[in-house]
């Protein structure tokens, strides 16, 4: 019944054409029922497969090319499932899988997520962007949008027990919700997040930094250095957190990235401000920069199946206005262009960047869905 109806979708013509044109069978927006849904295992957790599958009540069929990966019928809602509230899996699609699977990260690699957070449905984003909500209601918010931050998660359970990743995205309300994820998977000691615009981020990862530099010892210097971070704030720090906000809001100007959270390993603490936010000049990122970077660029979204599926909710036209538009699409095509080009930037020499969209529509010199690009010392332009 629902294939005979999605089959019937009523796609806007210039859209048909697009896909004709690009040899897409436009048909392929009219599967529901076929497409699989992911779940990815925590690692440690494999132990346990047959009993998330009988709570389930469903066979995990396993992914054989993406490891921890298993599908599930569609139908099967993993929210309520013990297995998701105890953080031993999370929902993450097949293809987002891919994008980090292809980093090749190992242990001790340091990696940029430079479009760290997820576009969330529209009554979640409205919700986090009131910035009024006790944790609890935040937690719920995420929760029922599964794969909230999979993708970050992901990378930290493949680093292992060295490296870090610094994620950064300009949407300081869907980076605090991929915060919340860190900490309900417990998966953020060696991660940072940082709030900026990810064209002109210049931060390279912290490399010689000592673990155990004490709190203590710390104190003992004039200057104030990051402590470890407590997720219950007091009321005082969470003041000055809302002034530090304020400020930042203020100085827009002044571009500089604002820490929203960092794990016990990630190199921070024990920092004071000025040496979190030192930078350095291009020629010292070949050796300074990133091992592995992924450019999850801001993007239309046309190339998912699901996402094409709820214009027939949110009606056909704003499908016009949001993908096909060509100012619409040129700007975004700019923007994805000084992303890939700053991301590629700080890499340091040797490294690998992978650059993902789920946009096929536009601009054609973005006619390959995925790029991945060595960089050695002679080849620092982009
Ligand atoms: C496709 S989503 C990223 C999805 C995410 N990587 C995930 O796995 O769920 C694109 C993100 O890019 C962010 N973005 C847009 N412009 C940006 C910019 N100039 N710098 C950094 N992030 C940006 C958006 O806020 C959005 O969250």
């Amino acid at each position: 019944m629902m294939e005979e109806e999605t089959s019937m979708l009523p796609l806007p013509e210039a859209f048909v054409d697009f896909l004709e044109a690009n040899g897409l069978d436009p048909s392929i927006y009219s599967a529901t029922d076929s497409i699989p849904r992911y779940i990815r295992l925590k690692p440690g957790c494999e132990a346990e497969i047959e009993e998330v599958e009988s709570e389930m009540e469903c066979k995990l069929e396993k992914v054989d090319w993406l490891p921890g990966f298993y599908s599930l019928p569609n139908n099967i809602h993993i929210a309520n499932s013990k297995a998701y509230r105890e953080g031993k899996i999370y929902g993450i699609d097949a293809a987002s899988g891919a994008a980090v699977s292809a980093l090749n990260i190992s242990a001790g690699d340091h990696v940029l997520d430079l479009c760290a957070a997820p576009v969330l449905d529209r009554r979640i984003e409205s919700e986090l962007r009131t910035e009024n909500y006790a944790f609890g209601t935040l937690h719920w918010l995420v929760s029922v949008s599964l794969m909230v931050g999979a993708k970050l998660c992901m990378m930290l359970d493949l680093l292992g027990d060295s490296g870090s990743v610094t994620a950064v995205d300009v949407s300081r309300h869907r980076l605090a919700a991929c915060r919340t994820m860190l900490q309900k998977y417990e998966s953020g000691d060696r991660c940072r997040l940082f709030v900026a615009d990810g064209t002109a981020f210049s931060l390279v990862p912290i490399r010689d930094h000592t673990d155990s530099r004490s709190c203590e010892s710390a104190s003992m210097e004039n200057f104030e250095r990051f402590k470890e971070w407590a997720s219950r704030r007091t009321w005082k720090e969470r003041k000055k957190a809302a002034q530090a906000r304020e400020n930042a809001a203020v100085n827009q100007e002044n571009q500089q990235p604002e820490l929203i959270f960092y794990g016990k390993l990630s190199g921070v603490v024990g920092l004071s401000k000025n040496e979190l936010l030192q930078t350095v000049c291009d020629s010292e990122i070949l050796s300074l920069g990133y091992d592995k970077v992924l450019v999850d660029a801001e993007c239309t979204h046309d190339g998912s199946i699901k996402h094409i599926q709820k214009f027939e909710h949110w009606g056909w036209r704003t499908l016009q206005r949001r993908v096909l538009d060509a100012e619409r699409t040129d700007s975004l095509t700019v923007l994805q262009l000084k992303l890939l080009t700053n991301g590629f930037r700080l890499l340091k020499a040797g490294g690998f960047l992978i650059y993902s969209t789920c946009r096929i529509a536009g601009d054609r010199r973005f006619e390959k869905l995925a790029l991945q690009r060595r960089k050695d010392s002679k080849d620092f332009a982009f």
